[in-house]
């Protein structure tokens, strides 16, 4: 696991490629798959890892964006379809993580007959998602490797007061 408080998950590129590539493992056998579905952007980097250990050329990608339709409702709209599949058989869709789980729930609407994984799920969407690494509470903020770099940090002593 990725270095973690209460309320924020850090999680490195290993650890990243860790976790990706157990989700993987779990999908074997390979053969059952015609391609894979990256929910951009999140879900881009993990589904080129799934890709490329189920060895699935077949790689297409589908992008959704929340706006506010009202004070209190938020609502999905698809930015970009996907080409490969009209209802998803065969395919595998994955993305980064659940968490409310709107974005999958939105989603198995466009495509009822794909497998959804994520490498995190939080509570709240794990019933949306068909399998996952681990699991996060539902507070916690993750952080992905390309969201961060590498800093300098003060050794413990140099920041007492
Ligand atoms: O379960 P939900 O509550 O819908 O949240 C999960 C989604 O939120 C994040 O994407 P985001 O829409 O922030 O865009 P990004 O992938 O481009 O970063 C994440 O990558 C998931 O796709
Ligand atoms: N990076 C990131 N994006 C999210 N979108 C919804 N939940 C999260 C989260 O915990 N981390
Ligand atoms: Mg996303």
């Amino acid at each position: 696991m990725g270095w973690h408080s209460n309320r924020e998950f850090f999680v490195s590129w290993e650890e990243l490629h860790r976790a990706t590539r157990e989700l993987a493992h779990r999908q074997l056998p390979a053969e059952q798959y015609k391609g894979v579905i990256a929910v951009s952007r999140g879900g881009l980097v993990p589904a080129a890892i799934i890709a490329r250990e189920l060895n699935l050329r077949t790689v297409d990608c589908v992008a959704v964006s929340s706006y506010a339709h009202d004070q209190q409702k938020d609502e999905l709209a698809l930015l970009k379809d996907v080409s490969a599949t009209e209802d998803g058989e065969g395919f595998l869709v994955v993305d980064d993580l659940v968490d409310t789980g709107n974005t999958l729930k939105f989603l198995r609407k466009r495509l009822p007959k794909a497998k959804f994984i994520t490498v995190y799920a939080k509570p709240a969407g794990i019933e949306l998602v068909d399998d996952y690494v681990a699991d996060l509470e539902q507070e916690t903020w993750i952080h992905f490797p390309w969201d961060m770099h590498l800093h300098y940090v003060e050794p413990l002593a140099g920041q007492e007061s």
